[in-house]
C-alpha cells in the first residue's frame, strides 16, 4: 500500500530526545486513510508523563543548541531542507495517505513546508540587535535577542508537514528547542519529517514528536514551566483554551486560527484572471484551509459572467482518491466535514439559495462530496457567517464597494482576504479598508515563506514566515553599560 522508497520514513512510534518509542502504557490509536477508511497503522497514545519527558530533553538540548552560531544551525536546518526534497515523493505519499490531498497538492505542500526550513536557515543569521546612542556620556545601551527557550507547538490535519515546518524552521533557526504535537488523523507526515531531522544532524531533544491524548499533551505543554513558548495553528475555540491555559505562567504564545475569507471580484477586474483564482482560492485542499475563500462576492454588473465561467470550471474538477492520476479533489477529512457542508448548503438552500452546481455527498460515497456552487445568496445564510471548511462556494452578489466592504468585514474572523480589481484607487481603498492580517490582489494564493502568514481578530496573533516570524521565537535583551 505505501509503496515508498525509503520505507523507513514510515514510522509508527512517537520521537522523544532521539529515540524512537511506544506509549509508557503500551496503548495505541489507529489511523485510517480518508479515502478508503482502510487503516494504515498505529500511533502511540500519549499523555502528560511522556510529553513532560520530551519537554525535559528539549531543555538539556536547548542549552547546547543555542550555543551554535547561528551559521552552524544553518548548515543543518538547510541539510533538512535538501533532504525533504530528495524525498518530496516519499513524503508526499504518506501525507496523501493520511490526509487525502492529491499527490500533486501534497508534493506542493513539501516543497512549501520545506522553504521555511531553506528560509530560516538564513533568517536566523540575522537575529539583529541595536546599539543606541544612550542618554548620559558614560552609559551605553546596547540590545540583542535571544532564543526564547523551549517550545511547544500544536498542528492541525489539514497541511500535517507545513505547518511543523513553518514553525520548527523559525523554532530552531532562533536558538530554540521544540515539542511538536501533531494532529492525531495526520501523524505519519510529522514522523517522517522527524526521521529526515534526524538524518540531517538535529541533535537529540532538539525537535520531538509526541502524539496521544490532545487534552493530556496540551495541558502539560500550557502549564510546564520549561516551556517557554506556545504556537498552535487549528480552530479559533482550541486556540482560546490553550491560551487561556498559557496565561497563568504568561507563557508566549502564537495562534494560527480560524478564518472566513471574502473573495471580492469587482466590475472593473478581469473575470477571467478572478474565476482561475477563485478556483485555487476556493478548493485547495477540497477547501479545508483555512485561507479558502469562504464567501464569494461578485458585483452585480459581471455577476452572471462570472457564474458561469466559474461554474464551467469547477464542473472540470475530478473528485477521488488523491493517488490516482488526474484527481483533483480527494475526501474530506471526516464525517463531521461532509456534515458541516451539508448543513451549509441546506441551510442556504431552505433561505432562497440555488444549487448551480452539486449540492450532495458524492456517488464515490464515504467522505467524498460534490464540489458545490450556489447563488442567489443572503447574508442571513449560515455560510455568510460561519468557516466552512469544505468544498462549497457560495457566490453572493453585490451593488457596490461600500457596501461589499461592510459585508467583507462582518466577521469575528480577520485571516485573508482576496479581490480582483484593475482599478488603482480602488486597490488601495479596498485594501487598507479590509479587515484582515493578510490581503491579496489580483491573485488567489498567497501563502509563501518570505511573507508575514497570520491574522487579526479572532484569527490570531503572531507571523510565521519572513523576517517577522523569527521574532516570535526571540526575546529582547537590554544592556545598559555604565562606569564608562
Ligand atoms: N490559521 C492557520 O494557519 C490555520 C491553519 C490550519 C487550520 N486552521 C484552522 O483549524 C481548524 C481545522 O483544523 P483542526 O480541525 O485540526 O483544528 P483543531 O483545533 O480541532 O485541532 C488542531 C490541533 O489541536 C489539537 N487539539 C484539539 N483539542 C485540543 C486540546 N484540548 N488541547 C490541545 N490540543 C488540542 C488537535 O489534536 C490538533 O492537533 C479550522 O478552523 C482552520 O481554519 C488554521
Ligand atoms: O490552513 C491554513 C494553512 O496556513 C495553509 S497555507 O499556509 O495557506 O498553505
Amino acid at each position: 500500500m505505501l509503496n515508498l522508497s525509503r520505507p523507513d520514513l514510515f514510522k509508527q512510534q512517537a520521537y522523544i530526545n532521539g529515540q524512537w518509542v511506544d506509549a509508557d502504557s503500551g496503548e495505541t490509536i489507529a489511523v485510517r486513510n480518508p479515502a478508503t477508511g482502510a487503516v494504515l497503522g498505529t500511533i502511540p497514545k500519549m499523555g502528560a508523563t511522556e510529553t513532560r519527558r520530551a519537554i525535559e530533553a528539549a531543555a538539556t538540548a536547548q542549552k547546547q543548541w543555542r550555543r551554535l552560531s547561528a551559521k552552524e544551525r544553518a548548515v543543518i536546518l538547510r541539510r533538512w531542507f535538501d533532504l525533504m526534497m530528495t524525498h518530496q515523493d516519499d513524503l508526499a505519499r504518506i501525507m496523501t495517505l493520511e490526509q487525502g490531498k492529491p499527490l500533486a497538492e501534497a508534493k506542493g505542500e513539501i516543497a512549501y513546508g520545506a522553504s521555511y526550513l531553506e528560509w530560516y536557515a538564513e533568517e536566523g543569521k540575522r537575529a539583529y540587535g541595536d546599539v543606541i546612542p544612550g542618554p548620559a556620556h558614560d552609559r551605553r545601551i546596547v540590545v540583542i535577542k535571544e532564543p526564547v527557550g523551549v517550545c511547544a507547538a500544536i498542528t492541525p490535519w489539514n497541511f500535517p508537514s507545513s505547518m511543523i515546518t513553518r514553525k520548527a524552521g523559525a523554532a530552531l533557526g532562533a536558538g530554540c528547542a521544540i515539542v511538536v504535537k501533531p494532529a492525531t488523523q495526520t501523524p505519519y507526515s510529522a514522523f517522517a519529517l522527524a526521521v529526515l531531522a534526524q538524518e540531517a544532524g538535529v541533535p537529540e531533544g532538539v525537535f520531538s514528536i509526541v502524539t496521544g491524548s490532545a487534552s493530556a499533551i496540551g495541558e502539560e505543554m500550557t502549564s510546564n514551566d520549561i516551556v517557554r513558548k506556545i504556537s498552535f495553528t487549528g480552530s479559533t475555540d482550541i486556540g482560546r483554551l490553550l491560551m487561556a491555559q498559557a496565561a497563568p505562567q504568561i507563557k508566549k504564545i502564537s495562534l494560527e486560527l480560524g478564518g472566513n475569507a471574502p473573495f471580492i471580484v469587482f466590475d472593473d477586474a478581469d473575470i477571467d484572471a478572478a474565476v482561475e483564482g477563485a478556483i485555487v482560492s476556493k478548493f485547495r485542499n477540497m477547501g479545508q484551509t483555512c485561507v479558502c475563500a469562504n464567501r464569494l462576492y461578485v458585483q452585480r454588473g459581471v455577476y452572471d459572467a462570472f457564474v458561469e465561467k466559474f461554474t464551467a470550471k469547477v464542473a472540470q474538477l475530478k473528485v477521488g482518491d488523491g493517488l490516482q492520476a488526474q484527481v483533483t479533489q480527494g475526501p474530506l477529512i471526516d464525517q463531521a466535514a461532509v456534515e458541516k457542508v451539508k448543513e451549509h448548503i441546506e441551510d442556504a438552500v431552505a433561505q432562497g439559495a440555488h444549487i448551480a452546481l452539486g449540492g450532495k455527498a458524492h456517488e464515490l460515497g464515504g467522505l467524498f462530496f460534490e464540489p458545490t456552487v450556489l447563488t442567489h445568496m443572503k447574508s442571513s445564510m449560515k455560510v455568510a457567517r460561519e468557516e466552512t471548511f469544505g468544498p462549497l462556494a457560495p457566490v453572493f452578489a453585490f451593488e457596490n464597494e461600500d457596501e461589499v466592504i461592510e459585508l467583507a468585514n462582518q466577521t469575528e474572523y480577520g485571516l485573508a482576504a482576496y479581490f480582483y480589481s484593475r482599478d488603482i484607487g480602488r486597490v488601495w481603498r479596498v485594501a487598507e479598508a479590509l479587515e484582515y492580517g493578510m490581503v491579496a490582489i489580483n491573485s488567489g494564493l498567497l501563502s509563501n515563506e518570505a511573507a508575514p502568514f497570520g491574522g487579526v481578530k479572532q484569527s490570531g496573533f503572531g507571523r510565521e514566515g519572513s523576517h517577522y516570524g523569527l521574532d516570535d521565537y526571540l526575546v529582547i535583551k537590554y544592556m545598559l553599560m555604565g562606569g564608562i
